[in-house]
């Protein structure tokens, strides 16, 4: 694992890589090598074989450089901000999402309330790198008391706003940039949606007020920041279902863990969120130990093909897929499966 700081970079360079190839061009100009290093550092790999561009009907999408043989590891990723799912809080490192090891003495800090041990939550990390990974948000988060954000969070069973307040307290400390998800596609919002989001907003504010942070380093927690961030965390964060050791277990009891319903957490990433959607994909997005995300090639892909990644249970019938990706994602799906109605 990286220090915080050269995770942080490498996000940047990530983002500043993504916000070059995404001006408003209507066609975007193919991954220059240059470019190309960069975002490969990014991602903590060699260069990965893709380019992001413009596609004809789905907004930019995810490209293969050369051919991809069946089973190739394209890139991994790191998360730009994750959450582990609050009903296992005390199962999952609260930096990484890592399972933690039943017969492993945990090392717990509390969050919450630090002055009154009732409303202490603990928190556990998976180990010494974790922790110290984990201050780009965590003392800030420590230091505040959460009860009322994360009581109307948990009764209406609400995940993303949990990234947003991980967010906020990595901006407050200088892990992240006020802007790093900017370059997202944002999905479109109700307004109930938005009203609701306005409750949310108040509290994750009164939050840090009541924190006494200084005025000159909360002027980012507007309203419209908080709606912009939520409104791309709706559509690009991923649930991060299967945590498994090795690819191998994972494939040998994927339908165990589909079955426990085993999501432990959601997370966002930089190049992951640029990949379309197909109900018969050529590739898909894998975790094993923690929230780093691989992406695999499910076939041979030729240069030129779009790698796309199926967003749902792509076991589900024709008509529901088309409302959930309506309903979530805001699209009709026009895949090939889908023009054949199976
Ligand atoms: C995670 S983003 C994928 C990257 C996105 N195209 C972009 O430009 O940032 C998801 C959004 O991409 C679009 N999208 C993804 N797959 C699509 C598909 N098969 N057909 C049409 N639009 C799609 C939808 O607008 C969806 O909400």
């Amino acid at each position: 694992m990286f220090p915080a700081g050269a995770a942080l970079s490498r996000r940047r360079a990530s983002s500043e890589l993504l916000r070059q190839l995404c001006r408003t061009t209507s066609v975007a100009p193919p991954l220059p090598p240059s470019l190309s290093t960069v975002a490969a550092a990014a991602e903590g790999i060699g260069p990965p074989p893709i380019r992001v561009s413009f596609t004809e009907s789905a907004g930019r999408g995810v490209f293969a450089a050369r051919g991809i043989a069946a089973g190739e590891l394209i890139h991994s990723a790191q998360p730009l901000v994750a959450h582990p799912s609050p009903s296992l809080l005390d199962k999952v490192c609260y930096y990484c999402l890592r399972r933690l090891q039943k017969e492993a003495s945990p090392i717990s800090t509390s969050i919450l309330g630090e002055n009154d041990s009732s409303k202490t939550t603990a928190c556990y990390f998976c180990s010494e790198s974790c922790r110290e990974q984990s201050k780009g948000f965590y003392e800030v988060e420590k230091g505040l008391d959460w009860t009322l954000f994360d009581d109307h969070c948990s009764m209406r069973r609400l995940k993303y706003p949990l990234m947003v307040k991980r967010l906020a307290c990595m901006i407050l400390s200088g892990a992240a940039s006020v802007d790093c998800l900017d370059i997202l596609q944002p999905a479109s919002l109700h307004p109930e949606t938005l009203l609701e989001m306005e409750d949310e907003f108040q509290l994750l504010k009164d939050t840090f007020t009541k924190g006494h942070f200084k005025n000159d380093s909360m002027t980012f927690l507007t309203k419209e920041w908080y709606i912009n961030v939520l409104a791309r965390i709706r559509i690009n964060a991923f649930r991060i279902e299967l945590v498994a050791k090795t690819y191998e277990e994972m494939l040998a009891s994927a339908a165990a863990f589909i079955a426990a319903d085993a999501a432990v957490g959601n997370a966002i990433y930089m190049l992951p969120s640029f990949y379309n959607h197909d109900c018969d994909p050529n590739a898909h997005i894998i975790w094993l130990e923690n929230a780093n995300a691989k992406l695999k090639a499910l076939r041979n892909i030729e240069a030129g093909e779009e790698l796309r990644i199926c967003y749902i249970d792509a076991s589900m019938e024709f008509e529901a897929r088309q409302k959930i990706l309506a309903e979530g994602f805001g699209f009709q799906c026009g895949c090939l499966r889908c023009s054949s109605r199976d």
